[in-house]
């Protein structure tokens, strides 16, 4: 599994909000056995929303060949960098300590805590963080939780990335239920992205998500983002042609005949 943790700004909403898609450098965490220069921060969005879909074995694909079809302004950001560990432990542990260092910083500066998820194992590896000490220590009631991607089913359905979530970390910790931002799973595909992108704005509106002094776009102040053994990100396939969109929305729908172009 890899994971991104990235601040980063999502792309265009209507005035007086708008929005862009951009990604920036975060301090990361300590202890890490290595570190080399990671240009591979590569793209934290669009928001991706799944229609029903079974699973189906993923291809194995080199990782150097997903990077290599990337954009070239996916892969500008100022500072990346790439930890490599010696054992899950240790990776979780960091996870637990930069993310409970990052929700003090933001909590206290500004009374709040955006946090965006993605579906798969990362879910798994946030486990520390409802343990002690970090349990305790983290403000849970300034969290606000988006998702990356969602599948768009019931969030009872096995392929619910809500219900993933809800089940192995949410369901544990005391965050305000209104302050878990799930899609609307009684409505389209196309209008729950629409539903969700709405929402954001409005957050944006009321400065719970910032918006960039220096771009005015919004910006989440976390996303913890698995990563396929194909280099997949939020539904967004090696391939994939939102991957090479010049100018997209905040969200998009996929379904299950264009998720995977690649293959
Ligand atoms: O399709 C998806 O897969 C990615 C990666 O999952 P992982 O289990 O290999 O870590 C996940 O982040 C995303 O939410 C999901 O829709």
């Amino acid at each position: 599994m890899t994971l991104s943790a990235n601040s980063s700004f999502f792309s265009p909403l209507s005035p007086p909000c708008r929005l862009s898609r951009r990604l920036t450098s975060s301090k990361l965490p300590v202890n890490p056995r290595s570190f080399n220069t990671f240009n591979s921060s590569v793209r934290a969005g669009p928001i991706a929303l799944t229609t029903a879909f079974s699973f189906i074995q993923l291809r194995r694909r080199p990782q150097s060949a997903f990077m290599s079809s990337l954009p070239s302004r996916a892969l500008t950001t100022a500072d990346p960098k790439l930890l490599v560990f010696d054992s899950d432990e240790e990776l979780l542990d960091s996870l637990a300590n930069y993310t409970a260092d990052l929700s003090k910083r933001f909590c206290e500066e500004r009374g709040a805590f955006t946090v965006v998820l993605s579906g798969g194992s990362l879910i798994k590896s946030l486990r520390k963080l409802i343990e002690s000490p970090y349990s305790d220590l983290i403000d849970w009631g300034k969290w606000h939780v988006f998702w990356i991607d969602e599948r768009v089913v019931p969030k009872d359905h096995p392929d619910s990335n809500y219900k993933l979530a809800f089940d192995e970390f949410l369901s544990k910790v005391q965050i305000p239920t209104g302050q878990v931002y799930a899609i609307n799973d009684s409505v389209s595909a196309e209008a729950a992205a629409e539903d969700y992108e709405n929402r954001i704005k409005q957050l944006v509106c009321k400065g719970v998500v910032q918006l960039s002094p220096s771009t005015g776009f919004p910006k989440f102040d976390l996303m913890l983002l698995g990563m396929g053994p194909d280099g997949h990100i939020a539904s967004l396939f090696p391939g994939h042609p939102l991957l090479h969109e010049q100018v997209a929305g905040l969200l998009r729908f996929v379904t299950h005949q264009n998720r995977r172009q690649s293959e």
